[in-house]
Formats: structure tokens, sequence, C-alpha cells
């Protein structure tokens, strides 16, 4: 049996509440997904929709990018919804630039910002099982 697309769900603080909002609004769609997230985002996620199953890695700035990034050169990341915060200077800068490349390499859609999160959900949604598959072998 085909696995369930897998979402990573990664947040900078500021970007946290967002994502949080994000996760609610679109918390049907999600719970059909596999969900892995860096350490606080996932427990934000998980807070606000109790019952959303989340695989929470380390936290961003203890290496959870870098798990990301791990399981995208491994192709088990689906799509990537990553809120960055573009205005705060970041300790592990190295790590996201490593993920972003990542995702990249391996052509994995990846979302910046929350608009750009919508338009890939609904496309997700509306394509049911078809779009992994046709993302499959690329
Ligand atoms: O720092 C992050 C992404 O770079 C996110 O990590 P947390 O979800 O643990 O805050």
């Amino acid at each position: 049996m085909p696995r369930k697309r897998r979402i990573a769900l990664i947040a900078h603080d500021q970007k946290k509440d967002d994502l949080v909002a994000f996760a609610v609004k679109h918390r049907t769609f999600l719970n059909a997904c596999d969900l892995v997230a860096t350490g606080t985002t996932g427990g934000r996620i998980a807070e606000a929709c109790p019952g959303l199953d989340i695989l929470r890695l380390k936290s961003g700035p203890l290496g959870g990018d870098q798990q990301i990034g791990a399981l995208i050169a491994e192709r088990e990341v689906d799509l990537v919804i990553f809120f960055v915060d573009p205005l705060t200077a970041m300790p592990h800068d190295v790590d996201v630039k490593a993920l972003m490349r990542l995702a990249i390499v391996y052509d994995v859609p990846m979302a910046l910002n929350e608009k750009t999160a919508q338009i890939l959900v609904r496309n997700l949604d509306e394509a049911g099982a078809g779009w992994k598959d046709s993302n499959e072998g690329a």
C-alpha cells in the first residue's frame, strides 16, 4: 500500500502563530497526511490541534532542520511548509539554507510563506492521491 503523503512543518519563532493558525484551518487535510515537524513548531501545532499525529524532531537550532533535510534526501518528504522569518538573524542559518538547498536538489515543493502554502495545499487536496504519484520517479 502506498504511504501517505508526508508533510514537513517548520516555522521560525515570529511565524509560529501564523503556522499554527494555518494548521488549524487546514486540519482536516493535514489529518490525512503523515506530519513531521521541528520540535517547538510540532509542539505548538499539537497543542492547538489535539489528535493530529505529528512526529516531532529536534528543535531547529539543535539539528531539526538537518533532520528534515535528511528525510528529504531519503525521499521521505513530499512537501515542505516552512514559514520563514526574514527579519531576524538565526544562529543556525546555515542549517536553514542546507534544508532549502536539499528541497531544491530533490525537487520537493516548498512553501516559504502562507500564500504559497495555501496554493500548494489546495492543489494537493484537489489532486488527491494522484499528486504524489505524478511526482514519483522524478
Ligand atoms: O528553527 C527552526 C527552523 O529553522 C524551527 O525550529 P523549532 O520548531 O524547534 O522552533
